[in-house]
């Protein structure tokens, strides 16, 4: 099995009930309250912020050229029609003003920190690798998305073949460079503490 795979099978718990979280159910449903979905996206916006600059130090510390200007090229996205979505349904949903970060959120800037930080390209890609394959997970369900734009933009983001490429090369990434000499220790604990946090991220957006 690869290196992603074992991770992916170590969390599996915690993961399963991230990618089944009440508050998936309820994007799928096109049924979360408003109340809820704006404490959601208003703290995201906040992780937004600090994912880009993550993908910077993927683009920053990415050992070849290829994989730097694929994640040059999705960072552009993120930084383009996702931060478009955020302004849209943030200001539909009347939450515009600035917040705290809740202790989720805040949990994912110090992760997100750290791994920059490190200037290690393995570990900064362990934290981008749950990020966007958790999110895949949950946004690949079969069946019709909600027409609501609030939803269906949200799914859409995270979903398709354009975005399971994606996923796809921070997977083959993140296994290629595991075998360096002390990549693998780092880049499983900051997998772990990350899908920990993407579980407690969606329990916060309940309060
Ligand atoms: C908390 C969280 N995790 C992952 C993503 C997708 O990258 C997101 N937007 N927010």
């Amino acid at each position: 099995m690869a290196f992603s795979d074992d991770l992916r099978a170590a969390t599996a718990t915690t993961w399963d009930a991230a990618v089944g979280h009440r508050f998936v159910d309820e994007l799928w449903a096109g049924t979360v309250d408003d109340a809820v979905l704006a404490q959601y996206l208003a703290q995201d916006a906040l992780f937004l912020d600090r994912f880009v600059a993550l993908l910077g130090a993927a683009v920053a510390h990415a050992d070849r050229p290829s994989p730097r200007m694929a994640v040059a090229r999705q960072l552009g996205l993120v930084a383009g029609d996702e931060d478009d979505y955020f302004h849209r349904a943030l200001s539909r949903l009347g939450a515009t003003a600035p917040v705290e970060p809740l202790p989720a959120t805040r949990g994912f800037l110090e992760l997100m920190d750290d791994a920059r930080r490190s200037a290690h390209y393995g570990e900064v890609l362990a934290v981008l690798l749950v990020a966007e394959w958790l999110y895949l997970d949950w946004a690949s369900r079969p069946g019709p998305a909600p027409e609501d734009p609030l939803y269906r933009d949200w799914i859409d983001l995270h979903r398709g073949p354009a975005f399971a490429a994606w996923v796809d090369l921070l997977r083959r990434e993140a296994d290629r460079v595991a075998p360096e000499p002390g990549a693998r220790d780092r880049m499983a604990a900051a997998f772990t503490r990350a899908v920990e946090l993407e579980l407690a991220f969606f329990d916060a957006a309940y309060g």
